[in-house]
């Protein structure tokens, strides 16, 4: 059975997607651990309804420590098999990149490479963004991580095109929905 450590910064409806997938059986898997930054965090919450261990690391809970060493063996410590941000807003940096080569995934929503990716772009940012421009198809990308935001190679895409009033809200809300199928499929495939 692989392992899942899952990072996320907000409510983390990504893991949410996972755990239900693991308990239909979708795929052979366990989130044994969750780390947020923020300790405000939704994703709490969802871990401790499902008794997964979990803890918040930031600069103010320990302001003179090193994150990025601390989140790697934390995550070696729970002997993960895979990582996956969850809504993460925090860069991934070296020591972690080191040590989960070609095994931590995101998911970005939208169509990547773009100008919907990079510094910035997360959230109602990148919806804001592909509505103002005008585009007529966005979608989500799920995409193994690298040392740059959102370049890293892909491992699945799936495209929506707007509808003709189509509103930062309701694009908000299909690209979370597609969101879970690609969650979903990419993890099929990884561990199939
Ligand atoms: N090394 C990498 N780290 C992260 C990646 C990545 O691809 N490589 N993906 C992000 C997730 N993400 C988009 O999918 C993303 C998240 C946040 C930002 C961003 O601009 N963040 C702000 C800070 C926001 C905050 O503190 O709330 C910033 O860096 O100024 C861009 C893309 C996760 N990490
Ligand atoms: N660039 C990264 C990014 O924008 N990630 C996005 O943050 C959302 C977090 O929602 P959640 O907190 O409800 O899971 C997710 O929909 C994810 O695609």
């Amino acid at each position: 059975m692989k392992k899942i450590g899952i990072l996320a910064s907000y409510n983390g409806s990504g893991f949410e997607t996972i755990q239900k997938a693991i308990q239909n059986n979708e795929f052979d898997a366990k989130v044994v651990v969750i780390i947020t930054n923020n300790t405000n965090a939704g994703v709490l919450q969802k871990a401790q309804s499902y008794n997964i261990p979990h803890f918040i690391i930031n600069d103010k809970r320990y302001p003179n420590e090193n994150l990025d060493e601390k989140i790697t063996k934390l995550l070696l410590e729970f002997e993960c098999d895979y990582i996956f941000l969850s809504g993460y807003m925090k860069k991934i940096e070296s020591k972690l990149l080191s040590a989960f080569p070609n095994k931590i995934i995101n998911t970005h929503p939208a169509i990547l490479p773009s100008i919907y990716g990079g510094v910035g772009m997360y959230g109602r940012f990148v919806h804001e963004a592909v509505i103002k421009n005008g585009e007529k198809k966005s979608g989500v990308t799920i995409h193994y991580v690298n040392e740059v935001y959102d370049e890293g190679e892909k491992i699945l895409v799936k495209e929506l095109e707007l509808t003709l009033n189509e509103t930062v809200d309701s694009l908000e809300t299909r690209i979370k929905e597609l969101e879970k199928e690609a969650i979903v499929e990419a993890f099929k495939k990884l561990l199939a």
